[in-house]
């Protein structure tokens, strides 16, 4: 579904991204994880077409990504923190993207109900908690069905019912055929969520496997677990 062919991206020296190269299938929730600086965002970014790597091609669904924005309308994106026009009401923010969209999909309104953001639609985005403002921001992710969802650090902020409630989500999506990638540094919660695992360090992909393989290989319990035995065996 997303190919990822030696990717390279500098900001100045800098090698942001090291010659990447990744398959991402559907039906996959794939935990992107690494050090702080690693290149995750970097790379999400690059799948958004925010950042322009300077070698290598992302193809996406058959379609190399460069001169096309097409497909960018099958992709939900959760940003860690969501910035949106201060003055408007959720109401008016939810109105403004459902008119960009502009799907004629029926909309997916299960993180509406679930997190009642229909009590909260006359509130200003300034006047939000940082939690109430994920809510907001998964809400849309998951409103238009796309094909593809990223979302970067999804539960951090929320409280444990909120983010029971999207992890519930994540997992319907995975199983309806949505590829996920997501990103966390609190590998707990990723535990029963995900089914695939991609470790990058220094910009370089060190570890993509399944998670059962990953947890057989290390003879591990938990995704935790496994990652910090790599690390101590210097085998990642
Ligand atoms: N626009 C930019 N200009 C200059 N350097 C940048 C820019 N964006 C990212 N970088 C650098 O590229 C490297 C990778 O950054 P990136 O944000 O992709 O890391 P990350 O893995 O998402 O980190 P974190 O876990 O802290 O969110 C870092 O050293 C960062 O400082």
């Amino acid at each position: 579904m997303i190919e990822i062919k030696h990717i390279t991206k500098h900001f100045g020296k800098l090698k942001a991204l090291d010659n990447l190269d990744l398959k991402l299938e559907k039906g996959q929730c794939i935990a992107l994880i690494g050090p702080n600086g690693c290149g995750k965002t970097t790379l999400i970014k690059s799948i958004l077409g925010m950042v322009l790597p300077e070698k290598g091609d992302i193809i996406f669904n058959g379609q190399n990504i460069k001169h096309n924005n097409e497909y960018r309308k099958h992709i939900g994106y959760m940003p860690q923190i969501g910035r949106y026009p201060e003055n408007m009401t959720i109401g008016q923010v939810i109105d403004m993207i459902k008119g960009i969209r502009n799907s004629n999909e029926v909309l997916d309104n299960d993180l509406y109900e679930q997190f009642e953001i229909g009590k909260m639609l006359h509130k200003k985005m300034r006047t939000l908690s940082g939690g109430t403002t994920q809510k907001v921001s998964a809400t849309l992710t998951f409103m238009f069905r796309p094909e593809v969802l990223i979302l970067d650090e999804p539960t951090a902020g929320l409280d444990p019912v909120a983010a029971e409630i999207l992890k519930t989500k994540i997992i319907a999506a995975k199983k309806a055929g949505s590829l996920l990638l997501i990103t966390s540094h609190f590998l707990s919660e990723l535990e029963g969520i995900v089914s695939q695992v991609i470790f990058i360090q220094d910009g370089k992909l060190m570890l993509h496997k399944n998670t059962m393989e990953l947890k057989r290989d290390t003879g591990k319990d938990t995704i935790a677990q496994s990652i910090v035995h790599l690390l101590k065996t210097q085998t990642v």
